[in-house]
């Protein structure tokens, strides 16, 4: 289990000392998300048809392993849509909203309330903050995490339950079903209480798994995700 500064720190040195790029990263921890969900809800088992899906997508890289998440998705026959209240002026983010909309993947102009997430959607995927949230939850995420506290349906969480502190958690949070901890769970997974808790981004060096203690699981063959017990 990481604290913040480690998640952080190991972040850095995959850009820096072992020079990958974000959006390499990205894509690997986007497709490891889309494809632990299409284990643990496949779109043939879904009731209601049409594999309807929502993701609320963040300001962050969080947010950007949401929007990669949402095309493999489309990819594997899910209709997901995606409600993204903040976009950042950067290239990264921007092609990345360019290829959802390219693949016909709606972006709502607002949240619909809890009733009508219930009745519309399978499941919602919360990819707002991840290891980098800190401190009181700033305008417009209050009313959206509110949002998602309320719904009945699945909410699965992007490598943490945004608002949720990276170590301690958030008792009075939003209570995820499904958690896909990236690179290794953080210290808040600890607290989580759902059904299912996936580890995904297989891209750590053996060396950098070493030097942090990591601890990983050996993924079963060619997977890029597993589920943790
Ligand atoms: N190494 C890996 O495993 C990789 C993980 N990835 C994913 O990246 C996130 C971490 O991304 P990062 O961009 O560092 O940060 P977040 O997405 O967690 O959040 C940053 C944005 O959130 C805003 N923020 C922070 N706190 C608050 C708050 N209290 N209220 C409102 N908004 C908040 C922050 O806003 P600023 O105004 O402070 O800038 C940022 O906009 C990790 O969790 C993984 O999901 C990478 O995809 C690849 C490698
Ligand atoms: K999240």
């Amino acid at each position: 289990m990481k604290s913040q500064e480690e998640a952080q720190n190991i972040d850095i040195e995959l850009f820096t000392e072992y020079q990958y790029s974000v959006d390499q990263l990205m894509e690997l921890a986007g497709y490891s998300c889309a494809v632990s969900i299409a284990k643990a809800y496949p779109v043939n088992s879904l009731s209601k048809s049409g594999g309807t899906v929502l993701l609320c997508v963040g300001p962050g890289n969080n947010g950007g392993d949401g929007l990669v998440c949402a095309r493999h998705l489309k990819m594997f026959g899910y209709q997901p849509s995606i409600f993204y209240p903040k976009r950042p002026d950067k290239p990264l983010y921007k092609n990345l909203s360019h290829q959802c909309a390219a693949l016909d993947i709606p972006f709502l102009s607002y949240l619909p309330n809890s009733q009508l997430i219930n009745e519309s959607y399978n499941f919602v995927v919360d990819a707002i903050f991840g290891f980098s949230f800190k401190g009181e939850i700033r305008a417009p995420f209050g009313d959206v995490l509110k949002t998602l506290k309320e719904i009945k349906i699945p909410l699965c969480s992007i490598d943490v339950p945004s608002g949720w502190d990276i170590e301690k958690g958030n008792p009075d949070g939003v209570n995820p079903d499904f958690l896909i901890s990236l690179t290794a769970p953080k210290k808040c997974a600890q607290h989580f209480k759902g059904k299912h808790h996936y580890l995904g981004g297989r891209f750590v060096p053996p060396d950098l798994a070493k030097k942090y203690e990591l601890n990983l699981p050996d993924y079963p063959g060619t997977e890029c995700c597993l589920e943790l017990k």
